[in-house]
């Protein structure tokens, strides 16, 4: 197989050579190594068809519930080169007229700008190296993606028929950008194979009754071309399914992994999908788009359906499931590590977290092609919290436009709790970044393509059609969030408002079938009606015999007709009402780089935001576009090719592979600084359990909300658990231990909660308080504090519970809590902060009071009374006891073994302690370091003093439980293990082989 250049260069002596060799068939699955031989040419991808689905490459056409699975899981996880063309020469002529029409001159010019933009940055492996150099690349790239490049077409027994598939161009070409040689990459595509046609009978499969033709169209009733003038096309007959056999599953896997362009390995859907030793039975094929189809692009588009009774989404939630889980283990077969993945839109969105599941050091991540909407929009979703947290396997995910980014950061806040900022999102112990990157097109073969001899006819005669008129091209697919009906709207609005352009100006509206199952409630066929109605109204007001002001054309057009009608325009109008990349409208840039026609586009396509220079307009304001059609017709020449120019500029230099190389860039960026970030190591439990075996005096000081229960949104529900009761008992029923619990709560709800326990000792209010075991008194130590700083505080809280609605104010006798955890959570955050700022600069002033922000509130306490003094105080006041009982052995004078879990910043107070208290490491310290376990429950990312972390209160429950011997954990690792009661080898050992299991 040909090597691409830096392999070539081995000489180069690069300090990171891809450990895995590049090009060579070792990428692919077994049993398609090394069968290179007799495979037959496929068409070139970049022939593919511009005809339809094109429009938007957002949309291209493409269980069980979470549990838990994922909770647990640990995350350690050209302008440039080449100036933009110059609006005038030397001569004072436009840079248009320099440039000769002419296929071959058109694509020498398209070439030369190209060539020129992307010479100063072709990439190679040592670049990408070199942004993170401790990262361990491998040079290969797995895209998964939900259809393969090709349209099949399958006939028993004989190489399968690939066809280009229609739509998503620019991922398409973003592939074969990464597979060619131009790209330092070794790039793989991983994709289902699509609806499978095939023209003739097919056998069945043994023991099975036979089978009869299948026709796409019959599969999925949405690609059949709409009866937009009410004539259906004749439906082929219903049939119950297809055989493929074994062997020639294998032939197409053949036929696609050796693929000129683009290598594919397919994955193949199919009830029984399983075992796959005979062959393949493929059934309702559709099926496997349907929930992504008809419930996220509609809702991503902003729309909703009716609400039903669930059966149905049910049953398409578990196909959309089970079709997630079939990449995964697809990828799973050819991943090695250092590879690099790349999930690609709404079809895959549980895929991450999936792939980070199995495997938690993968480098991940997703790229959304459509809208994604508001918090507000999202949540009406059912399994809203499955898809995000689907997505939040990732390392980085990248979106289209910056609204579509805070968006999502947006409903991790609000749907997942998970804290975010404009950057990313704190979730599951690791940082998921986003960004922003605008997809492009491949500006050089679409000028290519665009100028070809038969574009060129196509294009005179068009124009020898149109003479003396003017002409606006819509391209659009017939889907609701098109906005094709307000587009024809807006054009009978124009002719109303400007009479003086009637029978001068021709709307020539090309409208192609949806291959989206989004509606499914006939929606599809009402806006064709709605269509059809408003040509007849317009043709009727304002046509004549001879004339019709609007021309629609209901149909898939071949690539130079839409070439020809892109280049032909005076004005390219599109109108869409929600979209994410709209590519018709790059296309349109490059076909006017002559003629410079405005380009109008609606404000809400993703292409918006990028296309500064287009004429913005809102589709609902039918007299702005009006206008807007009017002021572009009148346009002088010189502004036109000024907003031309600028828009060629940025569509020639933000192309495909600018995307694809900035996306790319940004992802080893991500992995790189992952790796530079604090980590505190997951707590060792094997080595707590031995210490704690070894250890004759103990003691255990658990904080208690975050760590000993989760946190609730009303803090009166966060009460234990019976496994905690029971562990905490058993802890503390054993007279080594001492066990205490250091709060932030009041007495009332510790002696309430958990004041039966007779061993076990508190401290509430951050220390003001203490109960020694086997006491039901309570010590004051604040009694002599002044309190007049509580009305000041309250007063400053009581100004910010006006402020936002669902917070209020915690009165405990010293300490005094502001929460707002049943807030905005937004609002909550930002007014917190202002309030610590207040408070901080007004009260903490004037008395010796510390405010603290905790999880979703914010505490004042005296500042000479916190959990650090309390920690010290038991640490001292124990070992005292022990030196009291004068101990021949050296080591029973002092504690043997501390563990002090907690989850927040008033708990860092207790850590430092220990930190000071275990130190220094020569046997003098009041406890050894290497005894001491400072635990924080949350992300090994957090900043913390303390020595190890785990990342939720379930760790801590059961590492309590691991302790006292109480079994029953559901991971069975310490059932029967320590009851035996002895420290024996094999007992140990037992539970360590539990132990990465679980964690
Ligand atoms: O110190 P802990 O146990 O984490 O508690 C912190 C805070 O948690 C909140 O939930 C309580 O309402 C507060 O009263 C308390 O101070």
């Amino acid at each position: 197989m040909a090597q691409k250049p830096e392999d070539q260069q081995g000489s180069k002596g690069l300090p990171h050579r891809p450990q895995v060799p590049l090009r060579n068939d070792s990428f692919l699955p077994p049993h398609l190594r090394s069968s290179v031989t007799a495979v037959p040419v496929t068409p070139d991808i970049t022939q593919e068809t511009y005809e339809s689905d094109n429009s938007n490459n957002s949309s291209g056409g493409q269980g069980p519930s979470r549990g838990d699975y994922f909770s647990r899981r640990v995350l350690d996880h050209a302008i440039a080169a080449s100036p933009a063309p110059d609006s005038t020469n030397r001569e004072g002529q436009s840079f248009h007229n320099k440039v000769t029409v002419g296929a071959q001159e058109g694509k020498k010019w398209m070439n030369r700008l190209t060539e020129a933009t992307m010479a100063g940055r072709r990439e190679s492996m040592s670049e990408f190296r070199e942004i993170s150099p401790d990262l361990a690349l491998s040079g290969n790239i797995i895209s998964a993606t939900f259809n393969i490049p090709h349209s099949l077409k399958y006939r028993k027994g004989s190489d399968w028929e690939l066809t280009p598939r229609r739509g998503q161009s620019a991922l398409f070409d973003s592939f074969s950008y990464l597979s060619s040689d131009d790209s330092p990459w070794n790039h793989i595509v991983v994709a289902w194979t699509g609806e499978i046609e095939t023209p003739t009978d097919t056998p069945s499969p043994p023991g099975t009754p036979p089978t009869t033709t299948v026709h796409l169209s019959a599969l999925n009733h949405l690609s059949k071309p709409v009866p937009i003038d009410g004539v259906a096309p004749p439906t082929p007959p219903l049939v119950d399914g297809l055989w493929i056999p074994r062997d020639d599953m294998l032939r197409l896997e053949n036929q696609l992994s050796h693929n000129k362009r683009i290598k594919t390995i397919p994955v193949w859907l199919a009830d029984d999908s399983d075992g796959l030793d005979e062959g393949i039975r493929l059934k309702d094929q559709a099926r496997w788009r349907r929930y992504a189809e008809h419930d996220l692009y509609t809702l991503f588009h902003y729309r909703q359906h009716e609400p039903t009774d669930g059966r149905a989404e049910r049953v398409q939630w578990a196909d959309y499931y089970r079709m997630n889980q079939k990449f995964a283990n697809r990828i799973l077969e050819v991943y090695k590590p250092g590879d690099i993945v790349i999930v690609h839109d709404y079809n895959l969105m549980l895929l991450p977290s999936m792939l980070r599941q199995r495997s938690p050091h993968m480098y991940i991540s997703f790229y959304l092609h459509s809208p994604f909407p508001s918090s507000e929009f999202l949540r009406c979703l059912p399994r809203r919290k499955e898809v995000l947290e689907g997505v939040l396997g990732a390392n980085l995910v990248g979106f289209q436009s910056y609204s579509y980014s805070r968006h999502f950061a947006s409903c991790c806040t609000r749907i997942l709790g998970f804290p975010s900022d404009t950057a990313g999102i704190d979730a599951y112990g690791g940082r998921v970044e986003i960004g922003v990157f605008p997809i492009g097109i491949d500006a050089t073969k679409v000028a290519s393509l665009a100028w070809t001899d038969e574009v060129n006819t196509k294009y005179g005669n068009l124009k020898k059609l149109y003479e003396g008129k003017k002409v606006i091209v819509g391209r659009d697919r017939l889907d609701t969030v098109r906005g094709v009906a307000q587009k024809l709207m807006a054009f009978e609005r124009f002719l109303e408002m400007y009479p003086e352009w009637r029978e001068k100006v021709v709307l020539i509206q090309v409208t192609s079938p949806t291959s989206i199952e989004e509606e499914g409630d006939g929606s599809e066929s009402k806006i064709a009606s709605r269509v059809s109605e408003l040509i007849m109204k317009i043709n009727g007001m304002y046509g004549s015999l001879g004339f019709s002001p609007v021309q629609h054309y209901a149909q898939y057009i071949s690539q130079e007709e839409y070439f020809a009608l892109l280049r032909a325009a005076d004005i390219g109008l599109i109108t869409s009402v929600r979209d994410g990349m709209n590519t018709t409208s790059l296309e349109y840039v490059i076909c006017q780089r002559d003629t410079a026609g405005p380009l109008i586009l609606s404000e809400f396509s993703g292409t918006a935001g990028s296309l500064k220079d287009a004429i913005h307009i809102n589709p609902w304001d039918l007299s702005g576009v009006a206008e807007a059609i009017n002021n572009a017709l009148l346009m002088p020449k010189d502004k036109r090719e000024a907003m031309q120019n600028s828009l060629l500029a940025h569509v020639t230099s933000k192309n495909v592979q600018f995307w694809i190389v900035g996306f790319l860039r940004r992802l080893v960026n991500v992995l790189g600084s992952r790796k530079n970030i604090i980590s505190t190591p997951l707590l060792d439990r094997s080595e707590m359990l031995r210490r704690y075996r070894a250890a004759k005096k103990r003691l255990f000081m658990f904080d208690y909300d975050g760590t000993l229960t989760p946190i609730v949104r009303e803090p009166s529900a966060a009460v234990p658990s019976e496994r905690v009761i029971t562990s905490l008992k058993a802890l503390a029923a054993d007279p080594q231990n001492a066990v205490w619990i250091i709060s932030g709560r009041d007495q009332e709800f510790l002696s309430h909660h958990l004041g039966h326990i007779s061993g076990l000792g508190f401290s509430a209010e951050h220390g003001s308080f203490m109960r020694n075991p086997g006491s039901t008194e309570w010590e004051n130590l604040v009694e002599k504090f002044d309190m007049g700083w509580q009305e000041e505080v309250i007063a400053v809280f009581q100004k910010y519970t006006d402020k936002v609605p669902g917070s209020f104010i915690e009165r405990k006798r010293c300490a005094l809590t502001w929460h707002y955890r049943l807030a905005d959570p937004e609002q909550g955050l930002h007014m917190s902060r202002e309030c610590q700022k207040e408070l901080e600069g007004t009260v903490a002033r004037k008395w010796d009071v510390e405010v603290m922000p905790g999880k979703a509130n914010i505490e004042v306490r005296p500042t000479f009374i916190n959990k650090g003094e309390i920690a010290k105080r038991l640490v001292n006041t124990y070992n005292a006891e022990l030196k009291a009982l004068e101990s021949d052995d050296e080591s029973a004078r002092k504690l043997e073994f501390v563990l002090c879990m907690g989850d927040d910043f008033t708990d860092e107070d207790m850590f430092r302690a220990l930190n000071g208290l275990s130190a220094p490491n020569d046997g003098t310290a009041e406890v050894e370091a290497e005894n001491t376990f400072s635990v924080t429950v949350g992300a090994s990312t957090k900043v913390t003093l303390a020595r190890w972390h785990v990342l939720e209160p379930q760790d801590v429950i059961e590492c309590v439980a691991l302790l006292a011997g109480v079994g029953g954990s559901g991971t069975g690792a310490t059932d029967g293990v320590l009851s035996m009661g002895e420290n024996n080898l094999a007992a140990l050992a037992a539970v360590e082989d539990h132990i990465p299991e679980k964690l």
